[in-house]
């Protein structure tokens, strides 16, 4: 099947950017994540993406995963996994599910410091 690969510039429903570079032939990519969500009033930042994609040899579309590691913000990683689609016009999306970790203070507080949610990518 054609090359179905993750990599190339993306955005999501937030703006935000995700650029992938070169995905290996075992399917290990990494990147870099520019934000436009700031949860502290701090400034975007770039941060580092490392992930892995799926290349089905019977075709269909790829799974992946991939972790950000904000470390100009504070000490919160993001791990994201989905699927690449592609949609009958050849527009291709990258749904996604994400955790986000943020550190807390005392394992008392580690009930709170897990959130989930979804972003959709589409290429830039
Ligand atoms: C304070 C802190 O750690 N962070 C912050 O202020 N912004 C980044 C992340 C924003 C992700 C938003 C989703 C998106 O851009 O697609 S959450 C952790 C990090």
């Amino acid at each position: 099947p054609e090359e179905r690969k993750l990599s190339g510039l993306w955005r999501n429903e937030l703006d935000s950017l995700m650029e992938i570079s070169a995905v290996r032939d075992n399917g290990d990519f990494q990147g870099k994540y520019l934000t436009r969500v700031t949860l502290a009033g701090s400034c975007a930042h770039a941060s580092p993406l490392r992930g892995a994609q799926q290349q089905p040899s019977e075709g269909g579309w790829p799974t992946f995963a991939f972790t950000v590691r904000w470390d100009k913000f504070s000490n919160a990683t993001t791990a994201f996994t989905g699927q690449c689609f592609m949609d009958t016009g050849g527009k291709e999306t990258l749904t996604t599910m994400w955790l986000l970790r943020e550190a807390v203070g005392s394992l008392e507080e580690d009930w709170k410091a897990t959130r989930v949610g979804r972003n959709v990518f589409t290429r830039k």
